[in-house]
């Protein structure tokens, strides 16, 4: 693995589990061989954002990841029933998490994208030590009670010095399907604010539409389409992403330049 990335917020229902989704078919949409490994062992969603709610993965030298919309993808709802609500305690999440990471057949991957639990805790703390985290990318709402959260995540980050690789704002402002118009409903330019006071890029916004909602229920991540608005969208973030991450890449290694003599 090249990168892994965690996508967290610190708020739940931001829709950071959406953009994992979307931004990992964006990355796949450049070229890039892309990962995404579900972390939200208490609410898994990727077997529903992926259409495959069915998939049990081969076992035998590790896990076989499904392989859908270019990506590969691993989620604890594939081992585990979703319906059923997994009662476990922290270590044995973590446990449970690390195998998913490390016993996954991922193959050659320019960049995992880990979608992580929703909060800021034990569980939380700890992905983000015992990974060999690239960065994070966090995810808010332009809201007032989101972006309170989302500083938390951010906070939480930089406590186990995860570097900050830029935040999405979603559900900037809801698209009419009708009309057209855009009504912000969470509010204007939180995203920008908080990425400029706390110092990290805005990668993107998402607005708010109808056409996510509905896609994300279906299984097939609007991002699968570049054209469309919302698929633009995730476009744009998956690009500023991967020239942050390549910015990084290149900073341990500045070019040689000689003097003249
Ligand atoms: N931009 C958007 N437009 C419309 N609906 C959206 C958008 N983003 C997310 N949603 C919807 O909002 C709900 C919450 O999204 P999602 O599950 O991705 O959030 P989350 O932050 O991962 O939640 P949790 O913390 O509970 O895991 C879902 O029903 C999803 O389809």
């Amino acid at each position: 693995m090249k990168r892994i990335v965690a996508v967290g917020s610190g708020k739940g229902g931001v829709g950071k589990s959406t953009v994992s989704v979307n931004l990992a078919v964006a990355l796949a949409g450049l070229g890039w061989r892309v990962g995404l490994l579900d972390a939200d062992i208490y609410g898994p969603s990727l077997p529903t954002l992926l259409d495959a709610v069915d998939y049990k993965p081969a076992a035998g030298e590790g896990l076989v990841p499904l392989e859908a919309y270019g990506i590969k993808a691993m989620s604890i709802g594939f081992l585990v029933d979703p319906a059923k609500a997994v009662v476990w305690r922290g270590p044995m999440v973590t446990g449970a998490l690390n195998q998913l990471l490390r016993d996954t057949r991922w193959g050659e991957l320019d960049c995992l994208i880990i979608d992580m639990p929703p909060g800021t805790g034990d569980i939380q703390l700890s992905l983000a030590q015992q990974t060999p985290l690239t960065g994070a990318v966090v995810v808010t709402t332009p809201q007032k009670l989101a972006l309170v959260d989302v500083r938390k995540a951010v906070a939480m980050f930089r406590t186990v010095n995860v570097p900050l690789l830029g935040l999405v704002e979603n559900m900037s402002a809801f698209i009419c399907p009708h009309c057209g118009e855009a009504t912000a409903v969470f509010g204007t330019g939180g995203g920008a604010r908080e990425a400029e006071a706390e110092g990290m890029e805005l990668l993107g916004e998402v607005p708010l539409t109808l056409a996510i909602r509905e896609s994300s229920d279906a299984g097939r991540p609007v991002a699968v389409d570049p054209t469309t608005a919302e698929g633009a969208a995730y476009a744009t973030i998956a690009a500023n992403l991967a020239a942050v991450l390549e910015a990084r890449q290149e900073k341990p290694f500045p070019a040689i330049v000689f003097e003249e003599a």
